[in-house]
């Protein structure tokens, strides 16, 4: 197991966001905004797809940590804490996806 939590990269990411450092990537994300943030997030998904597809173990690995790590920098630009994201998923605990996708309103 990982010493390391989703929860401290949030932490990292809030602490470098602001922090004028013209050496980290995460200010430059928060300063050019919402819409370069959620491309590259755009562009680690798909990496992150190719790695699975290809069946390519350490591609996996690697771009899902980009993947995370450009998720959590989209999360805190639009402001929403991860907590919230990890209360919406332990509400869906017990539940089956299929249950639960069968309760969503139509329309
Ligand atoms: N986990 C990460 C992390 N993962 C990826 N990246 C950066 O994300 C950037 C984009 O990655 P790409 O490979 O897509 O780079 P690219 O320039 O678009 O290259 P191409 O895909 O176009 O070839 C790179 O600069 C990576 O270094 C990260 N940058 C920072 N972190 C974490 O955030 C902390 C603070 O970082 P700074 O804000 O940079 O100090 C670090 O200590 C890490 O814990």
């Amino acid at each position: 197991m990982a010493d390391f939590s989703l929860a401290e990269l949030e932490q990292i990411i809030h602490q470098r966001a602001h922090s004028g450092d013209p050496d980290s990537w995460t200010a430059k994300l928060f300063a050019k905004g919402m819409d370069k943030a959620a491309q590259k997030l755009g562009e680690e998904a798909v990496e992150t797809v190719i790695a699975a597809i290809r069946g390519d173990r350490q591609a996996l690995v690697s771009e899902s940590a980009d993947l995370l790590y450009h998720w959590l920098v989209v999360l805190g630009i639009a402001g929403i804490p991860l907590d919230d994201v990890l209360k919406e998923l332990e509400g869906r605990t017990g539940r089956s996806g299929i249950a639960e996708k069968a309760s969503r309103p139509r329309g």
